[in-house]
Order: C-alpha cells, then structure tokens, then sequence
C-alpha cells in the first residue's frame, strides 16, 4: 500500500491492513453525543505550563503541519483527568475544503472547519515514543481545540503567517523564539470531553487521553485559507487530513461541565 494518506486509495478505509488497531475499540476519534456523556464533578481544569522555545521547528510532514520544539523543552500539562506530569512533544492541525468540515471530533454529529491538536506524553516514561508504547490509555495527553471560523487569532498568527514557507511535504521553518504557545489556550482551561482513545492517524495506537475542550477557539478566514493552500506528499491540497468518527463501544465519555 502506498504510505498511508487519506485519499480514495491510501485514506482511513485502506489503513486497516497496516494497522489492525484501526478496528479496535478504543479507536479516535468519535462524535462527541451531548445525549450520552456524563458529569463528573471530580473532573478539574487542567494546567498547562508553556515555557518559551529556544530552537523551535514548523514543519510539513506530508499529512499535517506540525510546530514541534527540540526535545525535553520543560513545557508540562497537570492536571483534569490527568494522574501524572505529561511533557509537550507537538501541536498539529487538521482541516478542510471548506468551512462545512475538517475537525476529526465532532459534537452531536457537527464537524467544525478544522480541529487544533497539543500532544503530551506521560512523564513516567523514558521518551514519546516509549509513551507511545506504553499500553493503556495513559501514555499521551492529547487536547484538542476546535477550530471555527471568526476574528483573526492572533495568538497563532505567528505560526499561520509562516504556514507559505512550508507549503511543500517535507519542508521545514525554525520558528521565532518569542512565539508564545501559552498565548493559544483559553485563560482557563476548564469545560472539557475526556474519553480514552487512540492516535488518529497510523499506527492508530490506544495509547491516548483524549482532552476536547467545548469551546472553540477562533481563526480568520484568512488564516483557514493558510492552511488550504498546504500541499500533500501527492502534490494535492492537504485539506480533508481528518479521520472519520470511529465507534464508542463500551467507552463513557466524561465532562467536566453540566
Ligand atoms: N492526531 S493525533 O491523534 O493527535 C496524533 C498525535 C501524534 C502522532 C504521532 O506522533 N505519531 C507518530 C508515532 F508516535 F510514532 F506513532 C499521531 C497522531
Ligand atoms: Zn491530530
């Protein structure tokens, strides 16, 4: 099979048959059903701790565009469900065509134009990729952020003004030390889903706490058309680099909200 991709012949039907995990049951991402998720009191905000980056890269990996620092950056999230110290590895995005969808996550079946993914990994572990092979749902902490179209967002600015420069798969930008990611989050960090999922592109790993805030974050339509003019390993538009909603079995999904 030609790397996996998500397009008519390498897209999330196809991945399956590298990654048998893709019909596991704990697969993300799924819709978020208002009707089925249950409060839990106990559920706190999170902390995330951002510092500032020395060496910092923007980066096009063929299916995302991806900030991501050197390693052991110092940057953590405590916190929510969360039992332990996570550490910052990457944010990534995924997006649309349109403005009609793009989000990975949807909420009662309403997908948003593009979703905005922080990754951790659990700091009991020696790296992210042992994280990633740690078994169970506790290995990385993902909070992903909904993406709608409205003012411009400044605090992303920054990374979208350089999203030309990596126009191209395989393309890469140092970014400006004074970017400030903690200037991305919502002052606080407290209406949430949780569930325990996976990794939504291969290897599809159920190594995940999944973290979706309620609230979306904003982004101009200038900057949703940043993120359009993205090219794949093909050559075509990245837009549509989102999975499908995968089935809940006999997973709850909490909230920290009534
Ligand atoms: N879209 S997502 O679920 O936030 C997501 C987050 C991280 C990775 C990732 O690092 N894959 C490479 C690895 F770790 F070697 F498997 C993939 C998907
Ligand atoms: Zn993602």
């Amino acid at each position: 099979m030609a790397p996996w991709g998500y397009e008519k012949d390498n897209g999330p039907a196809h991945w399956h048959k590298d990654c048998p995990i893709a019909n596991g049951k704990n697969q993300s991402p799924i819709d978020l059903i208002n009707g089925e998720v249950k409060y839990d009191s106990g559920l706190k905000p999170l902390t995330a701790k951002y510092v500032p980056f020395s060496d910092a890269k923007f980066l096009n990996n063929g299916h995302s565009v991806q900030f991501q620092p050197s390693a052991g950056n110092g940057s953590e999230l405590t916190g929510g469900p969360l039992a332990v110290k996570y550490n910052f590895e990457q944010f990534h995005f995924h997006w649309g065509n349109n403005d009609t969808e793009g989000s990975e996550h949807r909420v009662d079946g309403k997908m948003y134009p593009a979703e905005l993914h922080f990754v951790h990994w659990n700091s009991t572990n020696p790296s992210f990729k042992d994280a990633v092979g740690s078994g169970g749902p506790n290995g990385l902490a993902v909070l992903g952020f909904f993406l709608k179209v409205g003012a411009e967002n400044a605090a992303l600015k920054p990374i979208t003004d350089l999203i030309p420069k990596v126009k191209d798969a395989g393309t890469s930008v140092t970014v400006p030390s004074n970017f400030d990611m903690q200037a991305i989050l919502p002052a606080t960090l407290t209406d949430y889903y949780t569930y325990d999922g996976s990794l939504t592109t291969p290897p599809l790993a159920e190594c995940v706490k999944w973290i979706v805030f309620k609230q979306p974050l904003e982004v101009s339509a200038a900057q949703m058309e940043a993120f359009r003019s993205v090219i794949n390993r093909d050559g075509k538009p990245m837009g549509g680099n989102y999975r499908p909603p995968c089935p809940l079995h006999d997973r709850a999904v909490k909230t920290s909200f009534k």
